[in-house]
């Protein structure tokens, strides 16, 4: 019976079986869920050990291929890309219809999915639209250094990812909608707010669910995590919701009405939509479209910019000398400015070793191979969930020497191939955006907001560890929800920097 409600899983058909990438046996109904722990990327990686960089597990009911080596990824993204360009639907996703209007989980094949990433594309994240909106980066940087002046005169600590989760808000909801949709102040939140509501729903979104694996469950929601996910979901919405609604009311007002304003994302969106530049866009596109910015980029920057701060808090010698490039640069004591990135090589380096070991969403997003693909000699099988292992990627000892430890000096073009890598898609050692045609399409507003923070936190603050803690004993332990984020909260105390 459970063959039948899986749809042809492990034993499907004996030509299927001879080629089919190698991995561990399967139980009965569990498949090789047993052998998995809340740490699935690391596991996938001592398997790949065992079964190699193409590898198959039954996961309860869903075929899986898990790839683990620079090349296998190269072929799956790139040779073929289209072929792996579909998405598994997690149970959560399908709240209120998410996967059905969101660019994140719409097939590739799709052509809704197509207008959505032109429209992004050009509309949100070329590089004329983010060019135009570097002075809003700017004073929100300004806002965030006066907060932490203030913070360093009163010596408590601050909760890093909390502090960048906030910025990054902030700029979004001023460059999508042209408002400040964050309190100032973290204790006036209350459980309605944005953030809260957000935070809330990122979690629930990490958690496992059984419907994942035991898709036949889908629709009953044992575990109930769809129905929390709808609740949250639904806040979300209205509130943007709400938001829209007030464009269109001042939008419908007679032009000399109005009184002369920025056009903002939420303009080009609107226009695309009533001209018509885009037949499959429906209003609804739109809203959500706007929430699943919010949702990609606020977990992913400020967990990577935390594991940043507290690898630079660990190795004091790496953050002088990110210290002593930046005075060179920009002037110690200043918030960096945008055109300063290109001539900070250090910098640059100190995010790509943490992407590297860090790497923000250590599976990707899950793949589905849209039809039967021969890959690396063997044969996946159409509708088998694909997923590639950066993390295993990025912690192989035969690309990475000492794959474990922090050390950006790797990028600082040496010889040798890993000197000149970009993470843009191109070198499949690191590809923590992804590649292809999936590829994260905010990469651009993403690699100007992090060196802007990170190099303007360090540039304008001397931070100490809270309690006279060493940095040694800081506790770097992991935690995989929807990001890869650090299980203890880093929690560091600025003071204003004195000159080197
Ligand atoms: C450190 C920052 C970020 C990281 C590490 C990151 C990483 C990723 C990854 C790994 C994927 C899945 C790629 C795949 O499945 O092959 C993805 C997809 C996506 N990201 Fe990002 N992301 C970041 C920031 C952003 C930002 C700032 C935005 C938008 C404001 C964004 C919007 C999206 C969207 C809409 C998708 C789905 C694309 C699709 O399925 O076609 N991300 N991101």
């Amino acid at each position: 019976l459970l063959q039948v409600l899986c749809r042809g899983g492990w034993t499907s058909s004996p030509k299927n079986r001879r080629s089919a990438p190698p991995g561990p046996w399967p139980l009965p109904i569990v498949g090789n869920l047993l052998q998995l722990d809340s740490r699935p990327e690391k596991k996938f990686a001592e398997l790949a050990k065992i079964y190699g960089p193409v590898m198959t597990l039954q996961l309860g009911c869903v075929r899986t291929v898990v790839i683990s080596s620079a090349q296998a990824a190269r072929e799956a993204l790139q040779t073929h890309d289209l072929a792996f360009s579909g998405r598994t639907i997690p149970g959560t996703a399908t709240a209120h219809s998410h996967d059905r209007l969101s660019v994140g989980w719409l097939p590739a094949s799709s052509p809704t999915w197509r207008s959505l990433r032109r429209i992004m594309t050009l509309h949100v994240f070329a590089a004329k639209k983010l060019d135009s909106t570097r002075t809003l980066r700017r004073q929100i940087l300004e806002d965030v250094v006066a907060g932490l002046r203030k913070s360093a005169l009163s010596g408590f600590p601050v909760e890093i990812a909390e502090t960048s989760f906030r910025a990054v808000c902030n700029f979004l909801s001023n460059v999508l909608l042209s408002t400040d949709l964050i309190k100032p102040n973290p204790e006036e939140e209350d459980s309605k707010d944005l953030i809260s509501v957000m935070r809330s729903f990122i979690v629930e979104l990490g958690k496992p669910n059984l419907a994942d694996f035991f898709p036949f469950l889908k629709r009953i929601d044992a575990n109930g995590r769809r129905r929390q996910a709808a609740v949250y979901y639904g806040q979300l919405l209205l509130m943007i919701d709400d938001l829209v609604n007030k464009r269109l009311q001042v939008r419908e007002k007679p032009a000399g009405d109005l009184i002369a304003r920025e056009t903002d994302v939420l303009d080009s969106l609107l226009d695309i939509f009533e001209d018509k530049r885009e037949e499959t866009i429906g209003m609804e596109h739109i809203k959500v479209l706007i929430m699943d910015m919010f949702l990609a980029s606020t977990d992913t920057i400020s967990t990577t910019f935390e594991w940043a701060m507290a690898e630079l808090l660990r190795h004091p010698d790496k953050l002088s000398r990110a210290q002593a490039e930046l005075e060179q640069v920009s002037g110690r004591g200043n918030p960096i400015e945008e055109s300063d990135i290109p001539r900070l090589p250090y910098l640059d380096a100190i995010i790509k070793e943490t992407f590297r070991l860090h790497p923000t969403a250590p599976l990707l997003l899950p793949h589905k191979a849209e039809e039967e693909t021969e890959l690396c000699g063997f044969t996946v099988q159409k509708g088998a969930q694909v997923l590639i292992n950066t993390w295993a990627i990025c912690h192989d000892p035969s690309l990475w020497e000492d794959p474990g430890s922090f050390v950006p000096e790797r990028f600082l073009g040496g010889p040798g191939p890993i000197g000149s890598i970009d993470i843009k898609g191109h070198n499949f050692e690191l590809i923590p955006f992804g590649s292809g045609r999936r590829i994260c399409p905010g990469l651009p507003l993403a690699m100007r907001m992090l060196p802007l923070m990170l190099g303007s936190m360090i540039n304008c603050f001397d931070w100490k560890l809270p309690d006279g803690m060493k940095p040694r004993e800081m506790n770097m332990e992991d935690v995989l929800g929807v990001t890869l984020r650090m299980a203890h909260p880093l929690r560091v105390v600025p003071f204003l920097c004195e000159p080197m």
